[in-house]
């Protein structure tokens, strides 16, 4: 089944009090047709909350969602999948029976849901376990077979709260591999984790937000470099402040290795010479700060 979706996903404007906490405030972003789209932040900074909200769990105080070019509504919001945080499968229900009960529900026929059934149980490596319970299941396996749910009815948009946690290596590598199919097939993908190496690897943008608020937001590369240009310099014998100065060198810290955060312009031999007037050099690499340093910049700045 193709996606009937002509836009992507937008999320626009939306604000959310409980009680006197403002949850989310102004969020706002949107995921293109075959994006994948990573969600971080601190815990507690709205990352469910906005989820909840795309599902219609929750009500937003201002503010709308889109999909597909309209405000979405429960037969849109039918065509999505969802993998919530808390979880939502029915732990005396037998794995196989609850996959095809779910894909019923989002409207496919029995056969079909029969057959996708098969299909995504064989893939997440869930096949000999069709028959056990779901409670009877290890967490991992549990998660697996949530992310069957999501998946089952062919959803027009992936919404998915976490969906790494709790996963071994080998899973890992599935949830991956399924996340890049699925935006390669014109899928919308918005996932949020923890796990920063993976948005960086698997995102094709990432929003970074705290206290409620998108607070940085665009391709990982771009975020990257504008996160500014590091020089890593090992000169052991080189004094503090040695570096002070010199065109280019916007500051510097002087620990073990000295690290300077230098601009576009600086000339690197210049700083090389620098160093090397100092005594040895062992080491001289050209730097940029990963979605993990980014992260604790974006969230300590809040
Ligand atoms: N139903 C609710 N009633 C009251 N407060 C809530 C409710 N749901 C969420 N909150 C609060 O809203 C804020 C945002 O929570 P949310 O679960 O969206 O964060 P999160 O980014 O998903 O965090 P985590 O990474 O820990 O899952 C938190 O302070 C949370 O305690």
């Amino acid at each position: 089944m193709t996606s009937t979706a002509s836009a992507g996903l937008e999320v626009a404007g939306l604000d959310k009090t409980f009680g006197d906490l403002a949850a989310l405030t102004d969020m706002t972003f949107d995921v293109a047709p075959g994006e994948v789209f990573g969600f971080v932040g601190s815990n507690g900074a709205g990352k469910s909350t906005t989820m909840r909200i795309i599902l219609g769990v929750l009500a937003a105080d201002r503010g709308e969602v889109r999909f597909g070019g309209s405000l979405i509504n429960s037969d849109t919001r039918r065509r999505i999948g969802y993998m919530p945080e808390e979880r939502g499968l029915y732990p005396k229900m037998k794995v196989g029976p609850q996959l095809v009960y779910l894909a019923r529900l989002h409207g496919l026929s029995g056969s079909e849901a029969a057959e996708r059934t098969a299909y995504w149980t064989d893939r997440l490596g869930i096949a000999s376990r069709v028959d056990d319970d779901v409670a009877a299941l290890s967490l991992g396996n549990q998660q697996r077979v949530q992310l069957a749910a999501a998946l089952v009815f062919d959803p027009d948009l992936l919404v998915l709260d976490e969906p790494f946690s709790g996963l071994d290596p080998v899973a890992v590598d599935v949830m991956s591999e399924v996340i890049v199919e699925k935006a390669a097939d014109g899928v919308p993908v918005l996932f949020s984790s923890h796990q920063l190496e993976l948005v960086q690897r698997l995102c094709d943008r990432v929003g970074i937000i705290a206290k409620g608020r998108m607070r940085a937001l665009g391709a990982v590369d771009e975020l990257r470099s504008a996160g500014g240009l590091r020089l890593r310099i090992d000169a052991p014998r080189a004094p503090a402040g040695w570096a002070d100065g010199i065109a280019g060198v916007l500051s510097a810290d002087y620990a073990d290795t000295t690290v300077l955060r230098v601009d576009g312009a600086h000339d690197d031999q210049a700083i090389l010479s620098a160093a090397l007037a100092t005594g040895p050099v062992h080491g001289f690499v050209s730097e940029t700060p990963d979605l993990t340093e980014l992260f604790r910049e974006v969230v300590t700045a809040v």
